[in-house]
């Protein structure tokens, strides 16, 4: 087991590049399932997710060639359609395999999988949906098991709002007989780009980005080349490291348009910001302002982005409320930075950050993806060492973040535990 060894207190400064989105690209290769022709992707990051799905996918048959940031994939001569529970229980994204499959071969064998340490997160809507997309679908053995000769359009209308659900159920419909409706859609920029590739492919969805996806179901689909979009929560974690440290930070490669509610959240915690078409520059030239969060889905505050504006609030001026409604349990960050010296008091669903002047260095356990970006930020500012241990978690998501962080300044090192 790898963690990281960090002495804070450094400012971050320079330029750093945002990698592919994990949360768009995920998606985007089960789409190869539905084509036997070549899916081209560009700009695809070196994730353990990635690598765990295309593990996942070259067990099924799906051969998959890397050139660079480019994955080759196809799925013309596809054996097994089962995703096994120990690939699946290493990523929860693996469910995105159900629908394609179901669609182009008429039966798939998923592994539930089951909660994580920020929730329980069912998969109910994939199935619903699924089942009124005409599959029979039965739970067995811990297996979702799906079956149907040819799926047919219907209207859906999601309990929630549900981004991979929302991207299983148009998987499905693109090759449904008839028009799909997805009602309650989610409308994150992840969904945008898996309908965007999806059209590259020769299916007709349009609405995504809106709350109702429309989906006219087509015979089959096309190869194509798609280039996955940056990586927004990357992106938005590296200018909450520099806001943090009081740093001047260039994110390049990213999309600001759609990390509007962080930026403006980003803007009252007294960061000075500047946006071009594809990048953001930040500067802090004074200790942050607290600010407080509420996460919603998209366009709203991101839940993906709590734990960094957690860690942001702990070293601010002033007491902020950060409240999650997406997830149960999601502040688990929360007993580790105060082993650093935080003032967090947590009430229902909201955590009460009265910031401090200055956080000590220790020890760290990371608990999931974001809890571990979070324990890097506040270990950039913390006074002496600390150490963030479990990082495979961070590993899932963020590609070689401490050697993008040291090329900022950042005194971080990788270490064997
Ligand atoms: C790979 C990927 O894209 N992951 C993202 C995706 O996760 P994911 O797609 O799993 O999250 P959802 O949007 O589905 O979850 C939203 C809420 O709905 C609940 N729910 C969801 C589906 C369902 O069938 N039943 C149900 O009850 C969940 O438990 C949660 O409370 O969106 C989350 C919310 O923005 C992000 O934090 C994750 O980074
Ligand atoms: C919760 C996340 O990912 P996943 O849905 O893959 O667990 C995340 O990206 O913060």
């Amino acid at each position: 087991m790898q963690k990281l060894r960090i002495r804070g207190g450094r400012r971050l400064v320079g330029e750093v590049r945002a990698s592919g989105a994990k949360n768009a690209v995920l998606p985007i290769l089960c789409a190869a399932f539905l084509t036997a022709e070549d899916l081209v992707l560009r700009n695809v990051p070196d994730l353990a997710d990635v690598r765990t799905m295309l593990k996942l996918l070259e067990g099924m048959g799906v051969k998959v060639r890397r050139e660079g940031d480019a994955v080759i994939l196809n799925a013309g001569s596809v054996s097994d359609t089962t995703a096994p529970y120990e690939l699946v229980r290493t990523m929860r994204a693996s469910i995105l395999t159900l629908c394609p499959l179901t669609a182009r071969f008429g039966s798939a064998e998923v592994s539930l999988p089951g909660g994580c340490a920020i929730g329980a997160r069912p998969v109910d809507q994939h199935i619903k949906g699924l089942r009124q997309l005409g599959a029979e679908v039965e739970i067995e053995h811990g297996y979702v098991k799906a079956r149907a000769a040819r799926l047919k359009g219907a209207r859906i209308v999601t309990d929630m709002v549900t981004v991979t659900g929302t991207e299983n159920l148009m998987m499905a419909a693109v090759l449904a007989d008839g028009v799909t409706t997805i009602e309650n859609a989610a409308r994150e920029p992840e969904v945008v780009d898996l309908a965007d590739c999806l059209n590259a492919m020769g299916a007709k969805v349009s609405g995504a980005g809106t709350p109702t996806i429309t989906i006219e179901g087509v015979e089959s689909l096309h190869g194509a080349e798609h280039t996955v979009i940056a990586d927004r929560i990357e992106a938005g974690s590296f200018l909450c490291a520099a806001a943090a440290t009081q740093g001047d930070v260039l994110v390049t490669h990213c999309e600001p348009h759609h990390m509007e509610a962080v930026l403006d959240k980003l803007r009252e915690a007294g960061a000075e910001l500047e946006t071009g078409a594809d990048w953001v520059r930040l500067r802090m030239t004074h200790r942050p302002k607290a600010v407080s969060v509420r996460t919603t889905p998209h366009p709203g505050f991101p839940t993906d982005m709590q734990a960094q504006f957690m860690a942001l609030n702990t070293v601010a001026e002033g007491t902020g409320h950060v409240t999650e409604t997406i997830f149960e349990n999601r502040f688990m960050h929360v007993p580790e930075l105060m082993r650093l010296g935080a003032k967090i008091s947590i009430e229902g669903s909201t955590a009460i950050v009265e910031g401090v002047e200055k956080l000590s260095g220790a020890a760290m356990m990371a608990t999931d993806l974001r809890a571990s970006a979070s324990l890097v930020i506040a270990a950039l500012v913390a006074e002496g060492e600390s150490t963030v241990d479990r990082i495979y978690h961070l590993d899932r998501g963020y590609e070689c973040m401490e050697a993008k962080l040291r090329a900022l300044g950042a005194d971080i090192v990788r270490e064997n535990a």
